[in-house]
């Protein structure tokens, strides 16, 4: 498949998704080329054992298990997290209702060129070749006045229901971040720079699968690694994510009710010295069901600087200011990691 510079080619096309309303068939334009069977192979037939651990939060031994799983994995599944149930569903509602609206309601909102909130297409579409089957929805802090665009009396809904969803995923990014760094040994200052605070990143992402009439040859979600330093994902119900696996290929991550996918970014692989891998990762549609999923990203502060931490004597990878590395990022999306190594 052949990779772009996102500077080479970003037009609009990479913003505004096809209007899934009024598809008729499945176009050219989102045909990827056929997946190697014998991966596939593998993944379906262990599609019913749980590689990847699913881990109680109030159980005395989560912190260990946390830390292996970042370790061996970069992934792993939290439940008896604390986040109510009715938000949860509420948020996954509030989300269906933002994509059910026609499309060109939705492109009221559209992201713009340098924007990085709204409707559109992901931002890593420019650097594949092909369209993904696949509609957003980014969000940063208050989204009011899109929703006022969208719903100009009854914004206050969906508004409230983001507001305290991003709460609750503040608290938990609180939680797990201590989990998983204190056995790292990290100083003070280190862990205040990675816990979430005023001037800290913090994104909600929408995702929507529109249900797709050929499955085989679509992707949701290219193959990619998420930037910042920890993601949460809710499947809201619905299998589609997929976790390469070193020696195993794809495997699916099965959707448990109530859990959130745990996963690790590059920030973190780089501030753990490579020790959790950055867990590449993708989504697959089907032909039966509209698919959404909940993604809510947390990094440092964009003005902050990262590096492998103070406590690691043979540092492998650079020190540079966090909102460098995203513009490494989005400008060489395969090599962002390898061109910050040591
Ligand atoms: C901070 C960010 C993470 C993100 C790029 C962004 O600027 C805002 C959207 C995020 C998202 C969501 C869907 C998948 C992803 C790879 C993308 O294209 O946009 C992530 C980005 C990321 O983690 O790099
Ligand atoms: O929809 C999914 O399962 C994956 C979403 C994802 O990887 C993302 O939003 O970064
Ligand atoms: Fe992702």
């Amino acid at each position: 498949m052949t990779t772009f510079s996102k500077n080479d080619l970003l037009t609009d096309d990479h913003i505004t998704p096809i209007d899934f309303e009024s598809i008729d068939g499945f176009p050219e334009s989102h045909s990827w080329p056929q997946f190697d069977e014998s991966l596939n192979k593998i993944q379906t037939h262990d599609l019913k054992d749980s590689l990847i651990p699913v881990i109680d939060l109030a159980s005395p031994n989560a912190k260990t298990l946390i830390s292996q799983a970042c370790g061996t994995w970069g992934v792993f599944q939290v439940v008896n997290h604390g986040v109510p149930f009715e938000l949860v569903k509420k948020v996954e509602s509030e989300s269906r209702r933002l994509f059910a609206l026609t499309t060109q309601e939705k492109c009221k909102v559209l992201r713009s060129v340098d924007g990085a909130t709204g409707y559109g297409s992901p931002k890593l579409s420019p650097f594949f070749d092909k369209r993904m089957w696949h509609e957003g929805f980014t969000i940063m802090g208050s989204c009011v006045d899109d929703a006022k665009v969208l719903w100009p009396h009854e914004y206050q809904r969906f508004c409230d229901t983001m507001d305290a969803y991003q709460n609750q995923m503040k608290q938990l990014i609180h939680n797990l971040l201590l989990m998983i760094l204190e056995p790292l040994d990290v100083t003070q200052e280190e862990m205040n720079w990675a816990i979430p605070a005023h001037d800290s990143q913090s994104v909600l992402q929408l995702n929507s699968y529109p249900s797709c009439p050929n499955p085989s040859q679509a992707v949701g979600l290219a193959s990619h690694t998420d930037s910042l330093l920890l993601t949460i994902l809710n499947q809201c119900g619905i299998d589609g994510l997929e976790i390469f696996v070193e020696g195993l290929g794809w495997r699916r991550v099965q959707s448990v009710e109530g859990a959130f996918v745990v996963n690790v970014g590059d920030l973190l692989h780089i501030f753990s010295n490579a020790r959790f891998p950055a867990v590449t990762h993708r989504a697959m549609v089907n032909q039966s069901e509209h698919r959404i999923s909940v993604a809510y990203f947390h990094g440092p502060p964009a003005e902050s600087r990262v590096a492998p931490s103070s406590k690691f004597q043979k540092p492998g990878f650079k020190s540079l200011p966090v909102k460098e590395y995203l513009s490494l990022k989005y400008k060489h999306f395969f090599e962002a990691l390898s061109l910050v190594r040591t």
